[in-house]
């Protein structure tokens, strides 16, 4: 089932500069998409898009009635004065959540991530990946219908990375959406359903591997061969 459909005409951060243009796809329940493409291709133009941040958008963006998402951006935001459980404390009274599940989840996933030593610190004196860390806590906590991740695996060490596609992995057999962002594509070949592969701003590509493999007429190309041939080739 769809739960989230996008068709923007056009979108940038002034009307009269667009820099993404025709970017059409359909996100379902239970589906891991990857959004890849070069540096400065659109992908967090894109996502701002669907995040209602950006200036200028022409075109439907279309959620399903009251799923719910989250939002786990590259660059990490936090409260100055409050500590990483205050955090997630806060989020989990915004969403009205019972304390006893806060507890549950919370304490489940900073386990996972070996983050439940620094519950009490303060998350803006983290280094990077602990920051990043605490923004894929506070995404999980809130069991959303769909995740939107900009690109999640820079920064993270392998055994954050190796939890962070195991926990994905479990939101997607909850039937969770997942659209992500990233440039690691051999790990994103592994375990996305489907590819979105945008280039100067429009879409250039969508499908499976094997659908992208067939475009470009080479059987067994990696994820990396077919973002050569159809994005950096152009
Ligand atoms: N805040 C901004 N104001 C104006 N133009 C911007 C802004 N952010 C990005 N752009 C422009 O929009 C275009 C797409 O950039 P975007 O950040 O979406 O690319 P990206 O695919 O996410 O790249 P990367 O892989 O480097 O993160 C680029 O030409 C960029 O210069």
């Amino acid at each position: 089932m769809a739960i989230l459909t996008v068709s923007i005409d056009e979108a940038g951060y002034e009307e009269k500069q667009p820099v993404i243009h025709r970017i059409e796809f359909t996100l379902h329940k239970g589906e891991w998409i990857g959004i890849i493409g070069p540096n400065g291709a659109g992908k967090s133009t894109t996502i701002k898009a669907l995040l209602g941040v950006l200036e200028y958008v022409k075109g439907v963006i279309n959620k399903q009635e009251q799923c719910r998402y989250a939002y786990i951006p590259e660059k990490p935001i936090f409260y100055e004065h409050l500590t990483l459980w205050e955090h997630l404390d806060l989020l989990a009274s915004i969403n009205n959540m019972d304390d006893e599940i806060l507890i549950n989840r919370a304490n489940t996933y900073l386990e996972a991530f070996k983050m439940n030593k620094v519950k009490h610190e303060m998350p803006v004196t983290f280094s990077k990946g602990m920051q990043q860390k605490v923004m894929i806590i506070q995404a999980l906590l809130l069991q959303p219908d769909f995740y939107i991740v900009d690109e999640p695996f820079i920064g993270l060490d392998p055994s954050a990375i190796k939890m962070f596609l195991t926990v994905m992995e479990q939101e997607r057999k909850r039937d969770a959406g997942i659209l992500m962002s990233t440039h690691v594509l051999d790990t994103a070949e592994k375990i996305c359903d489907r590819f979105l592969l945008i280039s100067e701003g429009t879409k250039v590509a969508e499908g499976t591997l094997q659908q992208l493999q067939s475009t470009i007429r080479i059987g067994n190309a990696s994820l990396l061969e077919c973002f050569h041939a159809m994005a950096e080739g152009r």
